[in-house]
């Protein structure tokens, strides 16, 4: 699968590079392709050392703006306009969605694969790692945002929160093979 991941652009204490890490590991183990910002800065960069060294493959949608923080190593490299034609290109080229830690970038980048979901505008499945249950508060609003009527399908279908890399995985391998039958 080709595997969409949105993380921090900061370097992170070991609480969270070694989920990422071990989810990177396995990622490239299991023969899947990461798709992310193509980015060297922080989790970013990380998270490609270890799906490269894992001996996945590479793909980075990067944009004008941040293109000197370029990865290199990258088996592609596709550079868009700006940071919205980015978001796009990163959806379209990704098989599924996988959110690991990260701030206001990482936020905006989830909301909208989710927001595009809610709509009907794809069908992919997307994952949040929940690494130290980092994203707790985000999945108790969204809870609260079901139970009180502002989602237009159950909450379930929109998400997955998984605590552990492994059933990450799991769970995109079987929605992928669900989508193929
Ligand atoms: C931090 C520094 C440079 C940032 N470089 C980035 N390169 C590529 N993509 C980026 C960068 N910063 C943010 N992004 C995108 O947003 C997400 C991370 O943002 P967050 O606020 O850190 O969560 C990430 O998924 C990228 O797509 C200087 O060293």
């Amino acid at each position: 699968m080709d595997i969409c991941v949105f993380c921090s652009a900061y370097s992170l204490d070991d609480r969270y590079t070694v989920p990422a890490k071990e989810f990177a590991t396995l990622l490239g183990e299991r023969g899947h392709t990461l798709v992310w910002g193509g980015s060297d800065a922080g989790l970013m960069g990380v998270l490609a050392d270890n799906v490269k060294a894992a001996g996945g493959r590479l793909v980075g949608i990067l944009v004008e703006l941040l293109a000197h923080k370029a990865y290199r190593g990258a088996d592609e490299l596709v550079m868009t306009a700006d940071l919205a034609a980015r978001k796009a290109a990163l959806l379209e080229r990704a098989d599924a969605v996988v959110v690991l830690v990260g701030g206001l970038g990482t936020l905006d980048e989830l909301t909208e694969v989710l927001e595009l979901k809610k709509h009907g505008l794809h069908s992919k499945p997307i994952v949040v790692l929940d690494s130290e249950g980092f994203y707790d508060g985000l999945r108790s609003q969204l809870t609260r945002m079901e139970a009180e009527g502002f989602l237009p399908r159950p909450l379930d279908e929109l998400v997955f929160f998984a605590q552990d890399a492994d059933s990450a995985l799991a769970y995109l391998e079987t929605a992928g093979e669900a989508s193929a039958a």
